[in-house]
């Protein structure tokens, strides 16, 4: 059975402790930007096309080389061992059958060599790609590279959004700060400057003192493609376009950072004018169906990832779980492409996306 989202959502509030659900379900502040990235994609309609003779459909994209059987790719997110005891283990698994790319967190509670061959188990030629928070230390930053290169890793996506980490009142309120025993962010074990021997594990740290210099750096030391994750403003995505970056994610890490940011898929269009073409847009935040994968498409995006849903699964039903609801992704979206009269992706254009309300005399 393909589970949907919001089924997997329910069994997973059920199934999970209370104190990490809500480390999952949370944003910062009062949770606006939270709620306002869902919200966004009910604002929009799509004007379906007809009688364009589409017969069969192909739904795959192809990202910096990598080949993605639908446009959804699996968002980083941090600790998948409090959703399940198999964790990005079974995560990366589901990825690969389902064909997708998974960008896997830094924060993850596996070492990223071990998610690599978990989803080369399945399929050999599966994507992983690596989430990376710039440490303030270069070498800390230069064995994390490394390690995710050996891993097999074939991009890096910088998160750029968290110059501090957001206020989670949900987690405040907890008293949920750390990870419990026996679980630890497994990349940050044996780096430079701890002792060696397995056993101390360095915080990952946030730093706002991070700049263009520290990705112009970044790009020198590695032959990874870079994306930067978390630009919202247009010109920064034009400064992207002119360092040289490889691609963005049009991104506010799901409503956990700054509150006041705008919903993803608003932000969308400003961002995708502004690089014209020059690098791949991706979005996250909200993408809960099929029809929200089609609009962010229509509005200029190459792929959606999609963060909490994958959680959502992930602990309703482990490996399966995640399979059950990226497979559903899938057919959700090749409905939604069908039904606005297209034959593949780049079919969605942005004469198709219309406010609600805003159509004609906006009497409907
Ligand atoms: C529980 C959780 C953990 C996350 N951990 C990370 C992380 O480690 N690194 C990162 O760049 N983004 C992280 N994110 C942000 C996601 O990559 C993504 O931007 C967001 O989840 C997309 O929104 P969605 O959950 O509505 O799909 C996390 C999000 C959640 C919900
Ligand atoms: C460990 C955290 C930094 C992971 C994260 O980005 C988040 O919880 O949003």
């Amino acid at each position: 059975m393909n589970r949907a989202p919001d089924d997997a959502h329910r069994h997973a509030r059920a199934l999970l402790d209370p104190v990490h659900y809500d480390y999952f379900a949370g944003g910062a502040g009062r949770e606006v930007a939270l709620d306002e990235n869902e919200r966004a994609f009910r604002r929009l309609a799509l004007l379906p096309r007809v009688l364009r003779g589409a017969a069969s459909r192909d739904t795959a994209v192809t990202l910096l080389g990598d080949r993605s059987r639908m446009p959804v790719l699996v968002a980083p997110t941090a600790f998948h061992r409090l959703a399940h005891p198999e964790g990005e283990l079974a995560t990366a698994r589901a990825a690969a059958a389902a064909g997708t790319v998974l960008i896997a967190s830094m924060a993850a509670t596996t070492a990223i060599g071990e998610i690599t061959a978990a989803a080369r188990s399945v399929r050999p030629e599966a994507a992983v790609w690596f989430q990376l928070y710039l440490q303030p230390e270069p070498e800390v930053t230069g064995a994390l590279v490394r390690r995710a290169e050996e891993a097999g890793c074939t991009a890096l996506v910088v998160t750029v959004d968290s110059p501090v980490r957001g206020r989670h009142g949900r987690d405040e309120r907890h008293g949920f700060h750390d990870l419990p025993p026996g679980l630890a962010a497994e990349n940050m074990r044996d780096l430079p400057g701890t002792a060696p021997g397995g056993a101390a594990v360095r915080p990952i740290a946030m730093s706002s003192a991070l700049s263009w210099e520290h990705v112009r750096r970044l790009r020198a030391t590695t032959p990874l493609p870079v994306l930067l994750k978390g630009v919202l403003h247009p010109e920064d995505a034009r400064r992207a376009v002119a360092e040289g970056v490889d691609g963005l994610v049009v991104s506010n890490h799901g409503g956990r950072q700054l509150d006041a940011a705008p919903a993803t898929v608003e932000a969308l269009p400003r961002i995708v004018e502004a690089v014209a073409g020059r690098l791949p847009v991706l979005l996250d935040g909200g993408v809960r169906t099929g029809c929200d994968v089609a609009v962010a498409l229509a509005l200029g995006a190459t792929a959606v990832a999609v963060g909490r849903p994958v959680v959502w699964g992930l602990a309703a039903d482990g490996e399966r779980g995640v399979r059950d609801v990226l497979e559903w992704f899938r057919s959700d979206f090749d409905q939604a492409l069908a039904l606005c009269g297209g034959a593949r992706p780049a079919d969605l254009t942005a004469d198709l996306v219309v406010r609600r309300g805003g159509v004609g005399s906006g009497a409907w």
